[in-house]
């Protein structure tokens, strides 16, 4: 049989969402995950290193397998202050900070309304060493949907890092041609996350022969030129490139409606889905360092000292998972995977 052993990966980019919903995901994360940068968009937002900390006693309060470690997020908005971010590094469990822009996805509402009101605490952050993680969409109504991130790059983003030239920054889930090449072409303090369902999916995907929720996602899968060059940035073995789920579980009536929520739910057989791709294009060889070893260089961490190992085994997936007191329809729901991970 086919196995690969690769050292234990991390998710730099996952929902945990909240309350009962936590049974599934911390389950699910920690799995097999050593680490995870978990997203701050709860309903309130978590926006100081108190909330943080609470924030981190419920995950742990889930009994996650004990090689887990949540790394905590915090939520930037207009009014977070150059001391949060010194209070939030001093806690030792927030790792970076997020920027949503107002209005761009899922729980965004607080979020950022203008670059210029976070220049201070993007110069503290620059100072303390702590990464920025950008949701890259712009939300002007006159901008079309597919060209969201495009813009995002080049009319803050290009600007923000000229500005800062020594903060970290990762774009999450990157879903275009135009991510990866402003990723390569900017210096080592630029990277990003690249989700399996912008691997494995583009546009059509979600369109032809039907509208199927379950693959809406913000950004959007864009069409399969975009999808090729990330394929082609996530196997090339660049250490800018680093695995990211994005894995945002929504109840299946919230997505199966009239206006569904945007999110996919991959933390099930997140590793077991990126093999898939790799294997494809046999790149193999590279899922271990896109998995386990881009993510922790960048963030200045360890890498995990033990292994897992992945059998290419089919099995089957359920159509739903229980999620809190409701259901949630995952990638690949009622379909085989090509992967699994030995336990
Ligand atoms: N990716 C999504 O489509 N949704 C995420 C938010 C986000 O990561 O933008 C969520 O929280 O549901
Ligand atoms: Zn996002
Ligand atoms: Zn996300």
């Amino acid at each position: 049989m086919t196995t690969l052993t690769i050292t234990r990966p991390d998710d730099w980019h996952v929902h945990l969402r909240d309350g009962d919903a936590l049974k599934t995901t911390v389950a699910d994360i920690s799995r097999y995950f050593g680490r995870a940068i978990v997203m701050p968009n709860l309903v309130p937002p978590v926006t100081n290193a108190e909330l943080a900390q609470r924030y981190h006693q419920r995950i742990m309060a889930e009994k996650p397998a004990a090689q887990f470690q949540p790394l905590m997020v915090l939520y930037l908005t207009d009014n977070t202050t150059a001391e949060d971010i010194k209070q939030a590094k001093a806690s030792g469990i927030v790792y970076a900070a997020k920027l949503y822009p107002a209005g761009a996805t899922t729980n965004s509402s607080s979020g950022v309304t203008s670059i210029d009101n976070i220049a201070q605490v993007l110069a503290a952050m620059q100072e303390v060493d702590m990464p920025l993680l950008i949701h890259g969409e712009v939300t002007d109504n006159h901008i079309d949907i597919f060209d969201r991130e495009a813009v995002f790059i080049d009319t803050i983003l290009k600007p923000l890092v000229a500005s800062y030239p020594n903060l970290k920054v990762v774009l999450e889930h990157i879903t275009t041609k135009n991510a990866v090449e402003f990723v390569q072409q900017a210096g080592e303090n630029v990277a990003a996350t690249i989700t399996v369902h912008h691997l494995l999916y583009n546009r059509n995907h979600m369109l032809v022969g039907g509208i199927r929720p379950h693959y809406f996602c913000l950004p959007i899968l864009k069409r399969n030129i975009h999808q090729q060059a990330l394929i082609a940035a996530a196997t090339s073995g660049s250490s800018k490139f680093f695995l990211g789920t994005d894995s945002a579980p929504h109840p299946k009536h919230a997505k199966e409606s009239s206006c569904g929520c945007a999110g996919a739910y991959t933390a099930h057989a997140a590793i077991e889905l990126y093999a898939e791709v790799f294997e494809q294009e046999n790149a193999l060889d590279k899922l271990e360092g896109f998995a386990s070893l881009h993510g922790p260089a960048f963030y200045n961490l360890p890498v995990n000292k033990d292994t897992i190992t992945l059998e290419k085994t089919s099995w089957h997936v359920p159509e739903t998972l229980n999620f809190g007191d409701d259901v949630v329809v995952p990638i690949r729901a009622n379909d085989t995977i090509a992967w699994q991970v030995k336990e």
